[in-house]
């Protein structure tokens, strides 16, 4: 039985990754150095609960909302369906993914970029239609993630998407990277940190391809 391929869909966090604008740089110090009388490294991460790939909680869009460490683990773990989007789009509107999603997929992610921006903070990213946020709702889905780093657009003060996704009780994944990996289904882990009180959390999110059947 051949090993299951895993796909990384993570961004690599390390000093200089691009964050939202005027967001909390990425900082890593060692305040420990392996040394004479020193036997370890030790860091202290300094980040924003949204830098790289990441979940959001409730709280981040609702002051009443559950934090990151209350979240339906159930959500981030299992099949789940990749689709790409025309690269470029302002949002993903319902026209977009007609009949391309099957009523019970659970978890659908969305590829809107051509390639990932490694290198450098783009503005012009895909947001999400609340439209669609609530024709994905009707079909049973209950975990939307993307590569963009929001699912509404940097300018917006309504949040409309997140606010969709909040009235639905679904759950969000963002700053996915997505390049290179083919459409179809997959087994989705995308588990969050336990930041018990935190309004979003890193998470590890990787693919596998599902069992051969038979
Ligand atoms: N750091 C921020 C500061 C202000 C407003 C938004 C952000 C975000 O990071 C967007 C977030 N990832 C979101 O869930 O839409
Ligand atoms: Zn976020
Ligand atoms: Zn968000």
């Amino acid at each position: 039985m051949g090993e299951r391929r895993i796909w990384d869909i993570s961004q690599p966090v390390r000093a200089g990754i691009p964050v939202w604008p005027g967001d909390t740089a990425y900082a890593e110090e060692r305040t420990w150095s392996i040394g004479p009388g020193c036997p370890v490294t030790v860091s202290r991460l300094t980040l924003s609960s949204h830098t790289g790939t990441h979940a959001d909680a409730p709280l981040h869009y609702a002051a009443d909302g559950e934090p990151a460490g209350a979240l339906d683990l159930t959500r981030y773990l299992g099949p789940a369906l990749l689709l790409h989007v025309r690269p470029g789009l302002p949002r993903v509107e319902p026209a977009h993914l007609d009949g391309r999603v099957p009523p019970g997929t659970r978890r659908l992610l969305l590829r809107t970029m051509g390639s990932f921006p490694h290198a450098a903070w783009d503005s012009r990213f895909t947001a999400l239609a609340a439209e669609t946020v609530d024709l994905l709702a009707g079909l049973g889905v209950r975990l939307i993630g993307v590569d963009s780093p929001s699912l509404d657009p940097e300018d917006s003060k309504t949040l409309d998407a997140h606010h969709a996704v909040r009235r639905h009780g679904l759950s969000i994944l963002e700053g996915l990277v997505l390049d290179g990996v083919p459409e179809g289904a997959y087994e989705l882990i995308a588990l969050p940190l336990k930041l018990a009180t935190a309004d979003a959390a890193p998470v590890r999110a990787i693919l596998r391809d599902l069992p051969r059947q038979g």
